[in-house]
């Protein structure tokens, strides 16, 4: 549905940041640095990282409303922009890419209804594309019905609450039915509860209609409960495409692992590899673990261990006991719905996050059981 190709789109002239020249010899930023990707149909493709990476780059230059510097990009068989530098350049006017837009400073019209909001797209189009009254009447009734805003629908649009506001502006993006939904943070200005439950609303949505969209945030949890596929990007290069387990479970390297999420990293050898089940020797001991990354034995790797993979006992599962570690708690905070502790092991501190069940005091020595199948392997950059 989409196609990204090889897209470039540098800014010229911020001399503290510049790593590259351009071609009059100025120091450029490359904000989006030869991305490709492919979003199929249906599907909620997020673009994830730190802010500055070229996230809104990327989605802005896919709206129109930046003239990348080459590359191509293409929904469906509509080619929006093309420059490859040879051949013909291609670069439709955002109006005519005909494609939804929220931004986070979404911007409702606040003199007009609910109900007019959503038309105004509709009643806006040149004669001759512009639907006839009652189907107009139709369409922003039923996208009002689906974003739950149907009993609102005279009420002018400043006297709704934020996530209702959020919802009109979806409600207005989502009238013209375009083939791709371009949002960026749409989330980002509500409060964190009102922000959940909108995400579920989305994450709804998205099934319910099968929209299209490529989704800008830099809310790793957000990323992780609504995405299809992450593209997980760093300095204007995608470094990891994948499903939100994959990029959760098996991060491609350390940014990743420390982005997503929390981690704990510990250095080690490869003792031993056969398909995919490496056995890792480190300073705390030997850990067994499946990696997608096969490391050919000596590799000096880096193991990842989230805080939830970390099991604390107080009683060792005994000799045989594979990927059990001694250690003792230094801290420990509640958190409602789990524990976490920070645990002394050699020269090292885990932090295990455990069922609120188990809180085991500073100054206990306690056994870390790690489940092989939640540690993974991260290449050494
Ligand atoms: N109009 C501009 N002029 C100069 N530099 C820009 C411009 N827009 C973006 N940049 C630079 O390009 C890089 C990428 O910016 P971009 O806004 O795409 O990042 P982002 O990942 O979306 O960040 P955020 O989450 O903070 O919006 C940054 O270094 C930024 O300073």
């Amino acid at each position: 549905m989409l196609r990204i190709h090889n897209l470039i789109k540098s800014f010229a002239g911020e001399k503290s940041r510049g790593k590259k020249k351009d071609e009059a010899g100025h120091s450029a930023v490359f904000a989006v640095n030869d991305v490709s990707f492919e979003v199929k149909e249906g599907e909620l493709f997020t673009l994830l990282g730190p802010s500055g990476c070229g996230k809104t780059t990327t989605l802005r230059s896919i709206a129109g409303l930046e003239k990348p510097d080459s590359g191509t990009i293409a929904v469906g068989d509509r080619v929006m922009f093309s420059s490859t530098g040879s051949g013909r350049s291609v670069n439709l006017p955002a109006n005519q890419r005909g494609l939804g837009m929220v931004f986070q400073s979404y911007a409702i019209w606040p003199h007009m209804t609910v109900f007019d909001n959503v038309a105004f797209p509709l009643q806006v189009r040149p004669r001759g594309q512009r639907p006839a009254k009652k189907e107009i009447s139709e369409r922003v009734e039923r996208v009002l019905a689906t974003m739950q805003l149907s009993e609102q629908s005279g009420r002018q649009a400043t006297k709704l609450s934020g996530g209702q506001q959020q919802r009109l502006a979806l409600a207005r993006a989502l009238v013209i039915e375009p083939p791709l939904l371009l949002l960026d943070e749409p989330l980002s200005n509500l409060d964190a509860k009102l922000r959940e439950s909108l995400r579920y609303e989305l994450k709804r949505l998205q099934r319910e209609l099968g929209i299209t969209s490529v989704y800008v945030t830099h809310d790793q949890v957000e990323a992780l409960a609504l995405s299809t596929q992450i593209a997980v990007m760093e300095r204007g290069a995608v470094v990891q495409l994948g499903k939100p387990r994959e990029v959760y479970e098996q991060p491609a390297n350390k940014f990743v692992a420390e982005f997503i999420g929390t981690s704990n990293f510990i250095p080690g050898t490869v003792a031993s590899q056969q398909a995919g089940r490496h056995c890792v020797e480190t300073s705390n001991g030997t850990l067994f673990l499946e990696s997608a990354h096969h490391m050919p034995v000596g590799s000096e790797v880096v193991v990842s261990i989230r805080p939830e993979a970390v099991e604390l006992s107080t009683v060792s599962r005994g000799e045989q006991a594979a990927n059990e570690w001694t250690g003792e708690v230094v801290a420990r905070a509640f958190l409602g719905d789990a524990v976490d502790h920070v645990v002394s092991v050699g020269q090292h501190e885990v932090r295990a996050r455990v069922n609120p069940s188990v809180s085991i005091e500073s100054g206990t020595p306690v056994y870390l059981q790690l489940d092989p199948s939640k540690i993974s392997l991260v290449p050494v950059n």
